[in-house]
């Protein structure tokens, strides 16, 4: 499984609650999560990241307990092996290029220096075509480039599982299509799993080995492409294909609810 995770957490703004209750196991390469606007499908890859700490529940990567609430266990976001890929990039706007890619394989609280060199980076420079920018910042760069230094900083640690949160929607319709035709190629060069945010169905469409899609904060429904026929799917079922199978968990009545308290 690449991921494996049952998770309940509760926010509060106010008088108001947002519940979010999702229990959701998936062997597909790549995973699309779909949902309205406040559904909770940033909290889930959130969570997944480390980003959010679910109040109950579990999260499993790669066969790994990353977070048991029973069992106390919470790895902090940098040992889960998993690398979130944020909507607007947070790439560091002090550093350049090359150090924002070689953030990642620095310990401490030192930023990597000017001239910092190492092989990895300048492979990553050399794979998303960066190499002649490695030295400006990223206000100086276009939306394209700045979602390739993204995408390399968050793989030059080698993860398990990339997380993305809407990765082209702050790119315009043109380069959206070039740069989704090269997250497609680069995804299936490196077989790496990963798990997208997304409005687009342009992108579930590409991507969505599994499209889930999320109501309220809980499981709607599951659709898996290579589903064989026949086979069970809904709130509490199983969608399994040649390669891919996600199981699906209660959907629960959760969302956004007035507190009694
Ligand atoms: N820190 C917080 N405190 C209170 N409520 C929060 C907090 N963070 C998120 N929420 C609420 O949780 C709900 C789910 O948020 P989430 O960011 O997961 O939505 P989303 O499905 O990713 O939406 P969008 O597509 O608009 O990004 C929203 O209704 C949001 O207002």
């Amino acid at each position: 499984m690449y991921f494996d995770c049952d998770i309940r957490k509760t926010l509060r703004a106010g008088k108001r609650a947002f519940h979010l209750d999702v229990r959701l196991q998936s062997n597909c390469q790549r995973t699309v999560i779909l949902g309205p606007s406040g559904s909770g499908k940033s909290l889930t890859l959130k969570a997944m990241a480390g980003l959010v700490r679910p109040d109950a529940g579990y999260i499993r990567l790669d066969g790994r307990t990353v977070f048991d609430a029973g069992a106390g266990i919470d790895c902090p976001p940098q040992r889960r092996e998993a690398a979130y890929v944020f909507q607007d990039y947070a790439l560091f706007p002090h550093l350049t290029v090359r150090q924002n890619i070689g953030f990642a394989l620095v310990r401490g609280w030192f930023n990597p220096a000017v001239a910092f060199r190492r092989e990895a980076v300048d492979y990553w420079l050399e794979t998303f075509q960066l190499g002649h920018l490695a030295h400006q910042y990223p206000n100086e760069l276009s939306g394209g480039q700045r979602q390739r230094v993204a995408l390399a900083r968050a793989l030059i640690a080698g993860p398990r599982l990339l997380l993305l949160d809407e990765p082209f929607s702050a790119l315009d319709p043109d380069l959206r299509v070039t740069m989704r035709n090269e997250l497609d190629g680069l995804q299936r060069r490196l077989r790496i799993p990963m798990v997208m945010i997304t409005h687009d169905p342009a992108d579930a469409a590409i991507f969505g080995d599994c499209i889930v899609r999320l109501r309220e904060g809980a499981l709607d429904t599951v659709e898996a492409k290579c589903r064989e026929p026949g086979q069970a799917s809904g709130a509490e079922g199983t969608a399994v294909g040649a390669d891919a199978a996600i199981r699906i968990g209660r959907n629960r009545a959760t969302g956004w609810q007035q507190d009694s308290s």
